[in-house]
């Protein structure tokens, strides 16, 4: 009997922990991100049906979106050891990037054993999966020049949306930094921003009003303040620029302090699957969130392979997933990771990742990285 899978008996847990440069730090209104600490973490055992039971999963803690590395390392330990001892493991007790890696290893195992995708086995039964789904490119805090290379390029690469980093300098110069890639890219690309938190309601309040201008024209502002500064979400809505949530929903505790009805507070939520504790719990919270009139984008939080491929899996059943762009094109960021970029099974071309159709994550590809 699995510890947490109960359909599974004999069941081992591997751990391997990296650590994953990025290329060039990612500027943000709360610093740079240099480096990626990982856990891929391997499930083996037998199914009560007898089939043989794999999956792999990856934990890539980053707070403040899951807990610090230490207490991610610390609770994978621990659920090894305590499916070694034939004890029980509370994946709901378990802190966000933990749950990830073993729901994640646990699903792509269940899908593999059936036969399906991922993405099959994440959506709802009468709802089919989309087979590729748009990403934006992610632009880091930089010049007005650097920030235009940057969009330049990514258009260039075929990328019809672009999230652009803010709140790191003044709102003054975001929107000279915004106006200029407007400028640069023309009228048929999204734009998108994400300020991390950075402002108090009033900045926000001018940030807004000047990012609705039509020489900017931005699709959505990503957490223009504070995760918990609810009442400043709701009084930026209907200003000309949708609001979007992370930081607030995507905290290590869980949906407790989401800000209900969450509908007055957002647009559109990001839903990091990393902090929402898999893909499973991802799904489940973007079909409530589409119920009460939210959409969800996607985004990894600069996750390895692994479970960078779950995301694209995750965003391909999330309702109306195929028609939005996701935060998904995050693995270039990256200096190296755990296959050669030639082994990627979700490259971004033309702005796009398509599904893996193979069985679960992406067939047998990740059992070597563990
Ligand atoms: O959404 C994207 O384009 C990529 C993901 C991203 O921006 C991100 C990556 C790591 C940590 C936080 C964030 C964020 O959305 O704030
Ligand atoms: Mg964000």
């Amino acid at each position: 009997m699995s510890a947490f899978d109960p359909a599974v008996a004999d069941v081992r847990l591997r751990i391997r922990e990296r650590s994953l440069p990025l290329r060039a730090p990612l500027g943000t209104a709360t610093g740079e991100i240099r480096e990626r600490p990982v856990f891929l973490v391997a499930l083996a055992g037998t199914f009560a049906g007898g089939e043989s039971c794999r999956g792999v999963g990856e934990a890539a803690p980053l707070p403040p979106w899951t807990e610090p590395v230490g207490d991610c390392r610390l609770a994978l330990e621990g659920a090894a050891d305590a499916v070694a001892a034939g004890a029980a493991v509370d994946l709901g007790g378990l802190p966000p990037a933990a749950r990830h890696a073993l729901s994640l290893a646990s699903v792509d195992a269940r899908a593999r054993r059936d036969g399906v995708p991922l993405s099959r086995a994440l959506a709802a039964a009468g709802d089919p999966p989309a087979a590729s789904v748009p990403a934006n490119a992610t632009v880091g805090d930089g010049s007005v020049a650097e920030t235009v290379a940057a969009a330049d390029t990514a258009v260039a690469e075929g990328f019809d949306c672009l999230k652009c980093k803010v709140g790191a300098r003044s709102v003054a110069e975001d929107t000279e930094r915004l106006r200029a890639v407007r400028e640069s890219v023309g009228d048929d690309v999204v734009i998108r921003a994400d300020a991390n938190g950075a402002w108090d309601r009033e900045a926000a309040a001018r940030a807004v009003e000047a990012f609705a201008a039509p020489d900017v024209d931005l699709a959505y502002l990503e957490q223009p303040v504070a995760r918990d500064d609810h009442e400043s979400l709701r009084a930026l809505r209907g200003r000309g620029v949708p609001v979007a949530v992370d930081e607030t929903v995507n905290a290590p505790d869980g949906t407790d302090g989401w800000p209900d009805p969450i509908g007055e507070y957002a647009d559109v939520a990001v839903l990091k699957p990393m902090a929402q504790g898999g893909p499973e719990a991802t799904v489940a919270a973007a079909r409530d969130l589409h119920d009460r009139g939210v959409d969800t984008v996607v985004t990894t939080t600069i996750d390895a392979a692994v479970a960078r491929t779950a995301a694209v899996h995750v965003a391909a059943a999330v309702p109306g997933g195929g028609e939005r762009a996701h935060g998904l094109a995050t693995g270039d960021l990256l200096a190296a990771d755990v296959v050669d970029g030639d082994d990627d099974p979700v490259p971004v071309a033309d702005g796009r990742v398509a599904v893996p159709t193979g069985p679960g994550l992406a067939g047998d590809l990740f059992d070597g990285v563990v």
